[in-house]
């Protein structure tokens, strides 16, 4: 069977499913989006696309931009990264303040939204917030054949913005560790901003496809960031990147992953495929809830999980 006929047998598997998680409310704009979207794009690792669905339509990536957060900061200021903020699974929501107290201000990892927004700080410290949002725009936009709508959207950032006195209390809070160096409002601007980037999954699948080739893009041809920086992105992705539900998927889907509330999930299969799927409801985690299934169905058919001896046979 094709990969696009399995893509396609998974989208006909959920089309009518009743149960799809509920979108997003607390961002304003993504409370409006509809919850029967569905799409999915697989780039294998020479560079051809399979979509199904809704695949072309552009949607808000949320917190799957903090692999492009991370990357650049990475890139910025390397391992001085990790004396901001650690390399740990947290074992809590994806918005929790409840470890900084005892961990002082030094968040689990860059995954959840205190390790998120530190990288967002070191980013603003290193560019300034304009420069950070053009950096993050120039890494993504060539990664992809087609990136005239990837745009980072500026009313959801703002009414994030509006109603964000959770990341708010986190930046504060951080602050009083010294682990923020900027004003809050700097810090907390270029995390909305980032958060807002918008593209479809054929784009996403695209864009993320570096990590799967370990440091490259496989259309471009362009180098992207140091494989000791992929690998590094992956690991967290695997062991931090669906927060409190970050291990049951990896025993679900075996793959490194990342979730928004958004709906997408960014996942790679390390040199075979860069996978992307949306579907806006969520779980009780925040994470896609028909992405998942989606997903594990997909592994199930292709055998795709690090943790499948296949490739031993
Ligand atoms: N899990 C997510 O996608 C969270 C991102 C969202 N912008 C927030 O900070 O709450």
């Amino acid at each position: 069977m094709t990969l696009t006929a399995i893509l396609e047998d998974i989208a006909d598997e959920f089309r009518d499913v009743s149960e799809r998680g509920v979108v997003a409310n607390y961002i304003p704009p993504l409370a409006c989006v509809d919850p029967t979207k569905f799409g999915m794009a697989v780039v294998e690792a020479d560079g051809q696309i399979h979509t199904v669905g809704d695949a072309d339509e552009a949607f808000s990536i949320q917190s799957i931009s903090k692999i492009f957060g991370l990357t650049l900061a990475l890139d910025a200021i390397g391992d001085a990264l990790w004396t901001r903020v650690r390399q740990e699974p947290s074992g809590s929501a994806f918005n929790s303040i409840v470890q900084l107290e005892s961990e002082y201000g030094i968040p689990r990892n860059p995954f959840i939204n205190a390790g998120a927004l530190v990288v967002s700080d070191v980013l603003v410290s290193h560019y300034g917030v304009q420069e950070a949002q053009q950096k993050i725009l120039d890494l993504v936009r060539p990664l992809t054949r087609d990136a005239k709508n990837i745009v980072i959207d500026r009313n959801v950032a703002l009414q994030e913005k509006e109603t964000g006195f959770r990341n708010a209390a986190l930046v504060n809070y951080m602050r009083t560790y010294n682990n923020i160096e900027n004003p809050i409002e700097k810090t907390l601007e270029l995390y909305f901003h980032q958060c807002a980037l918008t593209m479809s999954c054929h784009q996403l699948a695209e864009v993320g496809a570096y990590l799967m080739t370990g440091s490259w893009n496989p259309i471009t041809g362009r180098q992207v960031t140091s494989t000791l920086h992929a690998r590094t992105i992956m690991a967290l992705m695997m062991m931090c990147g669906h927060y409190d539900a970050s291990g049951s998927f990896a025993i679900r889907v075996g793959l490194p992953g990342k979730s928004g509330v958004g709906g997408g999930i960014l996942a790679i299969a390390p040199g075979v495929a860069s996978v992307a799927v949306w579907s806006p409801g969520l779980n009780e985690y925040g994470n896609s809830l028909l992405g998942t299934r989606a997903l594990e169905r997909l592994v199930q058919r292709t055998g795709w999980s690090v943790f499948n001896a296949y490739h031993m046979k």
